[in-house]
């Protein structure tokens, strides 16, 4: 029988985690940031961000040297919540490419529904979801889903884990060895503009640094495939530039899928959009074509989307 231990205890050290991955474990709580990012090496995929001090750089080609272009093809998808209900997303075919990605829609448009499927943790009723060629629901997955990095929209982390152990801990869950896991910590810390509360307790964070330290949780182990569920909700107008700049710069071998109802914000950082209504892709282009396109005199993206709605 297990006995009962602290939430936070459970949470580094579950009890049934064989004794290799326990000894992984153990230095995290004990995580010491010395360094600065920028003065380390390897920090691939969050090398050269800033946080949402707004003084990004633009990511050097040559630090995701070891990535390939990642694609996501989705065939005959299906996501229903109750049987007999309509579903919920009813995809035929859609293929999305390496890059930033708007997914855009109005409330219950399936939004949620679709990235948790991206993300393997919903698994459509049909249809098939692959990553580089991989069945993302095929029984042997792990490495599949070991290349997404999810935000989602609701979150929580226990309130008596400090924010360094949160992201050691997603790192430990990923199998990122603990020296490397140093530097990505503080990279993704550092990325989000948390490093002055990287020792705070999570529960004594306000909803809005909450959801930067889940975009850390997303970023930290450097995924193929980002999917962030309405990443701005809730932050202030500075922090929200801050993670349209981090967006933006992340590189371009990285598919990035982000929600969200605010089309300003769509709109500045994503290449492509895709408009889902009632559970279905209404349109799949080139954001500022769609701008132009569907935009009205004054070329505003919130026309664009209004307009394809009334529509369809
Ligand atoms: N757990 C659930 N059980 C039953 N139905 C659900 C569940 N989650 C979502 N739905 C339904 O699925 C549909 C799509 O919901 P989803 O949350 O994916 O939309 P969304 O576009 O993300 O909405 P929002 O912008 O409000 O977050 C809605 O009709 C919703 O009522």
């Amino acid at each position: 029988m297990l006995r009962r231990q602290p939430l936070a205890r459970q949470v580094l050290q579950g009890p049934e985690r064989p004794r290799r991955q326990r000894r992984l474990g153990r230095p995290v709580r004990r995580l010491v940031l010395r360094q600065p990012l920028h003065r380390r090496e390897g920090s691939g995929l969050l090398q050269g961000l800033r946080g949402p001090g707004l003084e990004s750089r633009r990511l050097q080609p040559q630090s995701l040297g070891h990535l390939q272009p990642v694609s996501v093809v989705l065939s005959g998808i299906q996501c229903t919540y109750r049987i007999g209900d309509r579903p919920a997303v009813s995809i035929e075919s859609l293929e999305l490419t390496a890059g930033p990605v708007g997914l855009v829609g109005v409330n219950g448009a399936g939004k949620s529904t679709l990235l948790r499927t991206l993300a393997g943790a919903r698994r459509p009723q049909a249809g098939s979801v692959t990553l580089g060629g991989e069945e993302l629901y095929h029984r042997h997955r792990r490495t599949v889903v070991q290349q997404i990095g999810y935000m989602p929209q609701e979150i929580q982390f226990p309130a008596e884990l400090r924010v360094t152990q949160v992201l050691a801990y997603v790192c430990w869950l990923r199998g990122i060895p603990s020296r490397t896991a140093k530097a990505r910590t503080a990279g993704a810390i550092e990325a989000v503009g948390l490093t002055d509360r990287a020792g705070q307790l999570t529960g004594q964070l306000s909803g809005g640094m909450r959801r930067r330290l889940a975009l850390a949780a997303a970023l930290v182990s450097e995924p193929r495939l980002l999917l962030l569920d309405e990443p701005t909700t809730g932050l202030d107008p500075e922090q929200r530039a801050g993670v349209r700049a981090i967006i933006s710069n992340l590189d371009q071998e990285c598919l990035t899928v982000m929600s969200s109802h605010v089309m300003e914000d769509v709109a500045s950082v994503t290449a492509r959009i895709v408009v889902l209504h009632e559970g279905s892709v209404i349109y799949h282009g080139d954001t500022p074509a769609f701008v132009e396109e569907r935009g009205g005199p004054g070329r505003s993206a919130e026309h664009a989307f209004l307009s394809t709605i009334a529509g369809s």
